[in-house]
């Protein structure tokens, strides 16, 4: 399934510049949205994901279904605020702005296998900060997928060495 077909462009927005990726025209279509868990529910099989971890807000939409299908745990990353108890933070850059991510202390088991799902890749501060959380925790980052990733931003060489998975490239 050509994938890209289901994505719409919205050109500068949230602010002048950006071009934006708008993923909820796959999401609201059955097959694409199938489409689109399933080659990510392969790769999670593939890299042994125990746990699924996905970052607010579109990667609880990308990845639940993923952690539903693997019958395998999903972990929240949140703004700050959000979480009731115990969390751990930090801090991490986006494309356009700054903010804090936080987990619950115990959210990841000590040596668990976790697969990072997002919408996109672009800076890779969101993803960059997510592993930071993982690990100290005390959880092995088995890979990161995506749905999109931004090459020209460069996201995979703030993550370099970790595994990476995306469906679509712009
Ligand atoms: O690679 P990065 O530069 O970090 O950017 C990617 C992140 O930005 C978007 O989330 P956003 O923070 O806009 O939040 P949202 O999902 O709540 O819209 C997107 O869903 C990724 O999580
Ligand atoms: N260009 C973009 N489109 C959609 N989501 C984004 N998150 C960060 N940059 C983005």
């Amino acid at each position: 399934m050509d994938l890209k077909q289901y994505v719409t462009i919205v050109e500068d927005w949230p602010k002048k510049g950006i071009s934006f990726k708008d993923i909820t025209t796959i999401m609201d279509n059955g097959p694409a949205y199938k489409y689109a868990t399933d080659q990510i529910v392969q790769y999670a099989k593939q890299v042994g994901a125990e746990l699924i971890v996905g970052p607010e807000a579109r990667g609880f939409i990308t990845g639940c279904p993923v952690a539903y299908a693997l019958e395998v745990g999903f972990a929240p990353v949140r703004k700050p605020g959000k979480l009731p108890r115990e969390v751990i933070s930090q801090e991490y850059a986006l494309e356009y702005g700054t903010n804090t991510l936080t987990m619950h202390k115990d959210a990841v088991k000590a040596g668990q296998k976790v697969l990072i799902v997002d919408d996109l890749l672009a800076t890779g501060g969101t993803v960059e900060a997510s592993i930071k959380l993982i690990e100290e925790l005390g959880g092995e980052v088995v890979g990161c997928a995506f749905l999109i990733e931004l090459d020209d931003l460069k996201g995979r060489e703030k993550i370099a060495g970790y595994d990476i998975f995306t469906l679509m490239n712009y």
